[in-house]
């Protein structure tokens, strides 16, 4: 996101700072229409009024009556110097005393150079007897060949800078008239450089004093007048020696691309704080969850072992033996091995609870079971399936192996003394055994055989083991197997 808006606020600005360096050199252009025209229009006057000083001078001041009625807010005074640099004539009124203009930049320059009939125009001067700044536009006057004097057409700097200031650069921008000597003519802007120019001489390394540049050109750097970073248009007038610039202030023309941006980039903080926010709201949730899930997991897990252990005892509880045998069943058919069940019982266990005590039944359950533990192997799967009966499957194990396996269990149990609360006891169990059957056999009928054998064997006498029916993988007989006689 924050890549894709510093690639379009790049953009956005170039094109900003193009529309302005565009707009800056339309100014231009305009300006130097004006400046022409007040140019054209003053050195037409000048040579206009200028013949009638030497052919008609009777008739002169009448003209110069009747085209200050006309241009009169544009002129500030029309005046004639004699060829000894004193004031003739002014517009103003009656020229009184010695007023000496020899000094005159443009009287020097006529004086030296009669024979050149080309216009002048001054830096802006204090008229002595205006008492104002002006720009003066002067010609030689000469009579049959003789130098006479110069005749002079002054027009103030608030002509300019009256015009100039009408025009919107902005705030900081400014509009400037500047001669090739390096002076400025006229100046406006609303930041104060207007019409106080006295003394100012600009720096020659401004790329359009140089003559190599283009008569037009456009450029940023620093002003001319302030030193302020600029965007600067120019255009070198040069039949009058004269430029006009226009100057643009970065922080007029880009103020409302830096609201606009400034704007965009506080959204963008927002909603960059919005998303980090979501991702730590989904950070501590995803952790809390999967807290929860681990924590749902060793619960599941304990409850599962809880389910699956007999508390009395720590034999498989009955679901989980008879799923074991499920399992162990699918497991032999699928590889064709041999399983067996045995299917075991306390004899006369009621006596014992009836003589003893229930707490010391139960700790017979308990020893009984650590017995038959003892015996069996570690894949054997020894189960509690309620009251004193247990049950043991033997995965691998045919009817005969299945057989020693129970007479194992039933002698360890009748040799075993067991300690109780009430003294050392003796009890013995009776064994029903059976065997997978190679076609058509199930886990439940597995048990039930096995079940049968066992009521056969509490039916002959108790404390022995005996096999299920023939026909199973086991040698037996039809009669049940005894193992104790
Ligand atoms: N202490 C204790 N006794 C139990 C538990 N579960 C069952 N019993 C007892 O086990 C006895 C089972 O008695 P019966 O079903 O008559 O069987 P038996 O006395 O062992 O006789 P046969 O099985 O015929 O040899 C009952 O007295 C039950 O109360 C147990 O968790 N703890």
């Amino acid at each position: 996101m924050w890549v894709a808006l510093n690639a379009w606020l790049n953009h956005e600005q170039v094109l900003v700072e193009q529309a302005a360096g565009n707009d800056a050199m339309n100014l231009t252009i305009a300006f130097e229409a004006h400046i022409q025209s007040v140019v054209r229009y003053a050195d037409a006057l000048v040579q206009d009024i200028r013949e009638d000083v030497v052919e008609d001078p009777n008739d002169f001041e009448e003209v110069v009556r009747e085209e200050l009625q006309v241009y009169g807010n544009m002129i500030a005074q029309v005046a004639v110097i004699n060829a000894a640099g004193r004031l003739v004539y002014s517009s103003l009124g009656p020229v009184t005393g010695n007023v000496d203009l020899s000094g005159r930049e443009h009287f020097q320059v006529h004086l030296e150079n009669p024979s050149q009939d080309k216009l002048f125009i001054s830096k802006p001067v204090l008229g002595r007897v205006s008492g104002i700044w002006s720009i003066q536009f002067t010609r030689p006057i000469v009579d049959e060949g003789k130098f006479v004097g110069v005749f002079v057409i002054s027009i103030p700097i608030n002509f300019f800078t009256d015009f100039y200031r009408k025009i919107n650069v902005g705030p900081s921008g400014l509009i400037a008239l500047v001669g090739k000597d390096r002076i400025p003519r006229a100046v406006a802007s609303k930041s104060g450089l207007n019409t106080t120019l006295d003394g100012i001489v600009l720096s020659q390394d401004e790329p359009y004093f140089d003559n190599t540049n283009p008569a037009e050109g456009l450029y940023r750097g620093a002003s001319a007048f302030d030193r302020v970073d600029s965007l600067v248009a120019y255009r070198r007038l040069e039949h009058t020696g004269l430029i006009v610039l226009v100057q643009l202030s970065p922080t007029d023309y880009l103020s409302s691309f830096n609201e606009r941006r400034q704007f965009l980039l506080f959204s963008a903080t927002v909603t960059s704080a919005l998303l980090f926010a979501f991702a730590i709201f989904l950070y501590f949730v995803t952790r809390q969850h999967l807290g929860n899930t681990a924590a749902l997991k060793q619960s599941y897990s304990a409850l599962r072992q809880l389910v699956s252990v007999d508390l009395l005892t720590g034999a498989r509880s009955r679901g989980d033996f008879l799923e074991a045998l499920e399992t162990e069943f699918s497991r032999a058919e699928r590889h064709g091995t041999e399983l067996s069940l045995i299917w075991l019982d306390l004899d006369h266990f009621k006596r014992v609870n009836d003589t003893y005590g229930h707490p010391v039944g139960d700790t017979v359950l308990s020893q009984v079971t650590t017995l038959c533990n003892g015996v069996l192997r570690a894949h054997d799967v020894f189960g509690r399936l309620g009251g004193e009966e247990f049950g043991v499957i033997l995965p691998h194990t045919n009817g005969m192996d299945a057989l020693d396996v129970a007479e194992k269990l039933r002698k360890i149990v009748e040799k075993a003394v067991i300690p109780t609360d009430r003294g050392p006891l003796q009890v013995s169990i009776s064994c029903g055994v059976s065997s997978m059957l190679p076609v058509g056999d199930s886990p439940s009928q597995l048990i039930v055989r096995a079940d049968d054998a066992l009521y056969k064997a509490k039916h002959a006498g108790r404390n022995r083991v005996c096999a299920a029916y023939a026909g199973e993988t086991m040698r037996s007989s039809n009669k049940p197997v005894d193992s104790k006689t």
